[in-house]
């Protein structure tokens, strides 16, 4: 089938990219339903908020029309609570001049005539000078609502002063206006005292009346866009905030989940990923700014009604473009989606912060530097917010005209204001291209899922631009040292088939060979996580490299599975990461269908030919089978009228049809690893990785893979890895053994079989009414094994008998079994099973000789607890261990056990059991001997010698 490539490739990409977003939003309504319509409810509250406020100022005499004013008559000194800021205890009035008796009682009559209210004397204060009364009002502020200061000039003159606050006073929609509530009163009371005091008559009195001017509404109307343009910024910011976050969670969410790693291997342009979701959010940017203003009009604020539509509409669609700039280049840095609402609540703090600052106007003052201006606008909520600024300016009733900004208005910059509609435009687009430009950056320079980013100066170099040269990419953070990496040691391989396999290669390489049978030719591949160096604010982190993968010389067949075995940590996955181009390889290289995995042409013409199913399932919880299935075809470049039905295809064979339309979110572990699999067979790829594809099914389940499997083998290389023997025996065409980063073994099942296994198993059984037992009648049958193939039972019970037979007495065991047939009667036998050992054995074997010969280096122990009580310190992994102390006439080199090993849930090596106590043979080599036998605190342990046995057996 031929791929698309260049154009057409990138089209079909980004129409795939595009239907999976529109997927995810659609899949994800709530949210999506929040970014388009929340502006809907902004609205409303603000609406709601305003018509209240209004409600309570039209309630207010100072926004009535007062056309028959009401004339009061008396008007007392009211009590100091009254004043709307006032601090208790208060004081209805202070008063100087106490040094005059007149005066005195002229302040007495005017506390007992109040009218309706006598003022008792703790609510009065009284003072010599008008000077103390200062001095005493800068101590205690607002306790007292005014002042009486009199002065008793002779007999017939008293005069006096008023001290009010002057500031007119709001609360809660009404106005206290000082003149009236407090100086007239005080006047009109310290007046009416003293022409009694000088009339001498204490009844005197005339009338008094005041009115105030009938008057239109104070401000003529209530200005309807107050509540908007006071709260309208912060709602803005925090409706933008919704995409915003919605947008960096989606990104980090396809980074975390390697999401973004399966397309890349799959494919993809990077410039298709990216203007999919640029588009996409641009769309959805779009239709939130529209319903926004529509939104606005449809509650008739003048802010919307006024200022020209496509004024407004630009300003919220061109700041929401530049918060998606802020967002991918800030996705960068977040590896946890759940961490983009935090880092999303924070960017809303700082906004608002800065909001708050630049609705004051600052830095946007022509005292301000434009250097200051110019970094402030660096961040769009502040020049969105000066935008806002300028609209709400020109449509309050404040402002003379306020007729709001038309389109041919926004070039204008409005009096005192040093930035114009049209450049806050400028900039919000200069800012998305920038953020923008630096989210690109941040892509390739932050370390992505699998820890590998590229140089901080990649740009620089032209193999970046011409894609020639190596696909060079580093591995550890930015801010990580990352020290030399110590070359791989070469070891020549122990095994004889590894061995002529890479001298195999090494020839061929060296002779430019190409044989057209080899799908992948690995030439001396090796892996070394490097070790970092994290500098931290106390301390310093450091972990030395790791060479996961120490040189893999090997050829893989076309049409051939090859299988990859090996305990956990073997290097495996690190293998087909190398080979799939998501890990840098540090040294050799691979050659797949003629291209090196160095190159990045190479890689990318690699990347055509793959299929790959990861160890973990790289899915979206809310697209269903098919739909993962649609995209991966058509980033892989298949023709679009074939995509259909070679998804129908794929998902009959993996038996998903009836789940094709559920979400993969639902599905259960197996049919996860099922579609995976179906994705990696997409495309008819001639190389497929399956990383442990049948990990978590079941049993039918797992054989009607394998039979998938089994059948995708034609006319291509597999590489798998497992943990099943059973996978491996029945798929595997060769296998090969991996443990601690090296090839131990590979072959065929049966060859390895007969080279790692034990050798022959045999299992007699006797008949179920033998009623003596195992005992004393089995001992002719032990001897007669003795005697024939010198070997002991390796497990007895009354039931049955097993003997390991070692591969050299292969040419005896016609001859003995004949012989054991003809004598089964004589030893009560009832059946005899013969049979190689099983890979599983094979496994344990290898895996067992790797840990032993690490344990042996780096000096790792476990404890032995031997039957006879004995504790024996012995190297993990060691088989024959002869015990140190037991050597005497009769056994002149001591006794020694079998170490029986198993691996345990983690797959870490442990002690299974161990045989009885033998014999060491003369000429039994030492494999191993600790240096000291005495360890830590005096206390004496024995350590183990490792006996080389199966050398001599
Ligand atoms: N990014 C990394 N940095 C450092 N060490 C790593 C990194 N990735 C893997 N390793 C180490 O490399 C070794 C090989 O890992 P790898 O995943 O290839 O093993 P594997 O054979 O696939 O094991 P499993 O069967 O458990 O999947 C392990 O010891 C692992 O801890």
């Amino acid at each position: 089938m031929t791929l698309r490539e260049g154009l057409p490739l990138f089209r079909q990409q980004l129409t795939a990219l595009l239907r999976k977003n529109l997927l995810l939003s659609w899949r994800n309504k709530r949210a999506t339903f929040l970014h388009l319509f929340s502006s809907f409810f902004f609205i409303l509250l603000i609406f709601s908020i305003e018509q209240s406020t209004k409600a309570s100022k039209l309630a207010s005499a100072q926004y009535k029309n007062i056309t028959d004013p009401k004339a009061v008559a008396s008007l007392p000194i009211p009590p100091c609570e009254d004043k709307f800021y006032a601090i208790l205890p208060c004081f209805d009035f202070v008063w100087s001049g106490n040094q005059s008796r007149r005066v005195t009682n002229i302040v007495s009559a005017i506390m007992a005539n109040n009218p309706g209210r006598p003022i008792p004397n703790n609510k009065v204060q009284s003072f010599g000078k008008p000077e103390e009364v200062d001095a005493w009002f800068m101590s205690h502020p607002l306790q007292v609502p005014g002042a009486l200061h009199f002065v008793e000039k002779n007999a017939t003159v008293i005069s006096y002063g008023i001290q009010t606050n002057s500031s007119l006073e709001d609360k809660r929609g009404g106005v206290q206006d000082p003149t009236f509530s407090f100086l007239v009163p005080l006047q009109i009371a310290a007046e009416r005292e003293i022409a009694r005091s000088l009339i001498g008559d204490p009844k005197f009195s005339w009338g008094f009346g005041f009115k105030e001017f009938a008057r239109p509404a104070i401000g003529g109307r209530v200005d309807e866009s107050s509540g908007l343009s006071l709260m309208g910024p912060v709602f803005f910011l925090a409706f933008s905030m919704f995409g915003f976050v919605l947008q960096l969670g989606s990104l980090v969410t396809e980074k975390e989940l390697k999401l973004r790693e399966a397309m890349t291997t799959m494919g993809v342009y990077d410039s298709a990923y990216w203007l999919s979701w640029l588009l996409w959010e641009g769309l959805l940017t779009f239709v939130s700014s529209l319903f926004l203003v529509l939104f606005g009009m449809m509650f008739q604020f003048d802010f919307f009604l006024k200022n020209s539509f496509v004024v407004i509409f630009l300003l919220f669609l061109l700041f929401q473009f530049s918060m998606i700039g802020l967002a991918f280049a800030l996705s960068s840095f977040i590896s946890k989606s759940s961490s983009a609402t935090t880092v999303g609540f924070l960017v809303f703090m700082i906004s608002f912060i800065t909001q708050t600052v630049t609705t004051l106007d600052i830095p946007y003052t022509k005292s301000q530097s434009i250097a200051r201006r110019v970094v402030w606008s660096f961040f769009p909520p502040n020049t969105f917010s000066k935008g806002l600024n300028i609209l709400f300016g020109a449509t309050s009733t404040s402002s003379p005209g306020n007729s709001g900004i038309s389109w041919s208005e926004r070039v204008i910059r409005q009096t005192d204001d040093v930035i114009s509609i049209n450049e806050i435009y400028i900039w919000l687009v200069g800012t998305f291209f920038f953020w923008f430009a630096l989210a690109l950056y941040f892509d390739n320079i932050i370390p992505n899922a699998s820890g590998v980013r590229k140089s901080i100066f990649y740009f620089l170099k032209p193999s970046y631009w011409t894609g020639k040269e190596g696909n060079k990419v580093k591995e550890g953070s930015i801010c990580s040292c990352i020290g030399s990496v110590p070359r791989v040691e070469h070891v020549t391989p122990e095994d004889e088939d590894v061995l002529k396999e890479e001298i195999l290669v090494k020839q061929q390489a060296m002779g430019g060979v190409v044989d057209p049978n080899i799908a992948v030719q690995i030439h001396g591949l090796a892996k070394t996580y490097p070790g970092t160096t994290k500098l931290g604010c106390c301390k310093r982190k450091k972990t030395a490299p790791f060479h996961a993968v120490k040189g893999l010389w090997m050829n893989i067949a076309k049409d051939q599975l090859f299988c990859l075995l090996g305990p956990n940590g073997a290097g495996k996955t690190t293998t087909i990461s190398c080979l799939t181009g998501i890990n840098p390889v540090t040294g050799g290289d691979a050659i797949i269908y003629g291209n090196s995995i160095r190159s990045s042409v190479g890689m990318s013409n690699i990347r055509k030919m793959i299929g790959v199913c990861p160890q973990f399932d790289i899915l979206w919880d809310a697209l269903c089978g098919e739909d993962h299935l649609h995209l991966f075809a058509s980033i892989k470049g298949l023709p679009p009228a074939s995509i259909k039905s070679i998804a129908e295809k794929l998902l009959a064979d993996i038996r998903l049809t009836g789940a094709a339309k559920i979400r993969a979110g639902s599905y259960s572990g197996g049919m996860k690893r099922r579609l995976s699999v179906a994705i990696a067979l997409i495309g008819d790829p001639k190389l497929v990785f399956l990383d442990e594809p049948t990990t978590g099914m079941d049993p039918i389940t797992r054989r009607h893979v394998w039979d998938i499997i089994q059948e995708s083998k034609k006319g291509r290389a597999i590489i798998l890895t497992t943990h099943s023997m059973e996978e491996a025996d029945i798929l595997g065409d060769r296998i090969g053994i991996m443990a601690k980063g090296r090839l131990r073994c590979m072959g065929t099942s049966i060859r390895l079989k007969s080279r790692f296994g034990t050798g022959f198993i045999t299992t007699v059984s006797f008949p179920e009414n033998k009623n003596d037992g195992a005992g004393t009648s089995s001992e002719p049958l032990k001897r007669f094994f003795k005697e024939h193939l010198k070997v002991e039972p390796t497990e007895e019970s009354k039931a049955f008998m097993t003997f390991v037979i070692p591969h050299d007495k292969e040419k005896l065991l016609t001859g003995f079994f004949a012989e054991l047939q003809d004598r089964e009667s004589e030893f009560g036998i009832s059946d005899i099973q013969l049979g190689l050992a099983t890979l599983e054995e094979v496994f344990l074997n290898i895996a067992r000789r790797a840990e032993l010969e690490s344990a042996t280096v780096e000096g790792t122990m476990v404890t032995l607890e031997l039957e006879s009580g004995i504790s024996v310190e012995i190297p993990v992994g060691a088989r024959f261990v002869g015990i140190p102390g037991t050597e005497n006439a009769e056994n002149p080199r001591g006794i020694m056990v079998e170490v029986y090993w198993q691996q345990d849930g983690s797959g870490s090596m442990c002690i299974s059991g161990h045989s009885h106590e033998m014999q060491i043979p003369e000429n039994a080599p030492v494999l191993y001997e600790p240096s000291s036998q005495v360890l830590g605190h005096g206390q004496r342990r024995v350590r183990g010698i490792v006996i080389d046995y199966e050398s001599i057996n």
